[in-house]
């Protein structure tokens, strides 16, 4: 666990970077860091591992504080990533990768071993490891990057905007990465970023920001999106606040049609319906012409509302179709039964 116990950091040239920010980041938790540009994010992550020293208060780790571990031993237990990845140029992927355990000591042929098990398990292929940084994507360098600081195993990441110089579809897949990653390695791990987006994808806790480094909610996702502290994180959560809270309401229990389904050449007097191949997949809406019409699915029960919905608006019936994990059909959420579900999430 991290702490922040009514830390400040005041610049020699006065400005308050940070004023009396306490927060927690639990052990094997994402703790986000959001708010506008200048607000104190990245001065609070490099406080963690001494890049810049507080000037008020203190940082306990695991309840020992920062300011009595030296730098060097300090940073050995946590890795670090940036924006554009920071690696160094002249060096193989491979070579980058290991930077810490050669830095530690570690023989040759095991740093390089246990390089090769990063790169893969960040999602590269292994025939880059030969590679240098230039001859990677923006999307594959951050990779290394997050590889490089995951190489000693350390119990604690920090990432400053690590996603924030790739394009939004690389984006998303390094964020899913990431989710990937630590479900199976459970960090410490504390995330700068400015995009509220982010921060609720991958939040287990939100820490929300204002200008002047003064905390203003500190909340899981769902909170912020039900309860914002104030208007300023209110504002800050941008006007589509309640649609992006539908991600949090589970379609378990979403009332499903199965009298709107029927296979190729069956008959319907209703309007809309869907037609089932033979092994129970969707192929699309009818309303009689003939003609299959596109449709949008939803995974009953793991997806959220708000994925039921989009389903729902990509379908000229306005009706969603439930599949189970296999992509066969469960059934079809109709309006009506939309309807209740959104009903029931406005009063929760
Ligand atoms: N070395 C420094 N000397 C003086 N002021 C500084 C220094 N470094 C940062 N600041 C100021 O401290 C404040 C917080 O900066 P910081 O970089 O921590 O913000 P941030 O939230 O990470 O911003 P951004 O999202 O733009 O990266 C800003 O007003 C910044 O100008």
């Amino acid at each position: 666990m991290i702490t922040f116990d009514a830390v400040t950091k005041r610049y020699p040239d006065g400005t308050v970077a940070v004023d009396h920010l306490s927060l927690e980041a639990p052990t094997g938790e994402i703790t986000v860091l959001v708010g506008p540009s200048g607000c104190g994010k990245t001065t609070s992550l490099r406080m963690i591992n001494r890049m810049i020293d507080a000037s008020e208060g203190q940082i306990l780790l695991d309840g020992v504080p920062v300011q009595g571990i030296d730098p060097p031993t300090l940073r050995r237990g946590i890795g670090y990533v940036i924006q554009q990845a920071g690696l160094f140029p002249h060096r193989k992927i491979v070579d980058n990768i290991a930077t810490v355990p050669f830095l530690l000591g570690w023989d040759k042929k095991k740093a390089r071993a246990r390089a090769m098990e990063l790169l893969e398990r960040v999602g590269l292929d292994p025939a880059m490891a030969g590679r240098y940084p230039f001859q990677l994507s923006g999307g594959q360098q951050q990779r290394v990057g997050v590889a490089r600081a995951l190489a000693a195993d350390p119990p604690v990441l920090l990432m400053d905007e690590p996603f924030s110089a790739v394009d939004p579809v690389v984006r998303t897949s390094l964020q899913d990465e990431l989710l990937r990653l630590q479900a199976e390695l459970n960090k410490t791990i504390v995330f700068v970023t400015h995009d509220i987006d982010e921060a609720i994808k991958l939040g287990d806790r939100v820490a929300v920001l204002r200008v002047g480094g003064r905390l203003a909610q500190l909340a899981d996702p769902k909170t912020l999106l039900s309860e914002p502290a104030d208007d300023f994180v209110r504002e800050f959560l941008g006007r589509d606040r309640g649609i992006r809270r539908l991600q949090f309401v589970s379609t378990e229990g979403l009332r499903l049609r199965t009298d709107l389904t029927m296979r190729e050449g069956g008959e319907s007097e209703e309007p809309w319906t869907l037609v089932v191949s033979e092994d129970g997949r969707p192929l699309g809406w009818t309303s009689g012409s003939g003609e299959l019409e596109p449709y949008g699915t939803f995974v009953y029960g793991r997806d959220s509302m708000r994925s039921a919905l989009d389903a729902a608006l990509l379908s000229p019936s306005g009706c969603s179709v439930a599949v189970d994990e296999e992509g066969r059909v469960v059934g079809v959420a109709g309006r009506q039964a939309l309807d209740e579900a959104l009903a029931e999430a406005a009063d929760g």
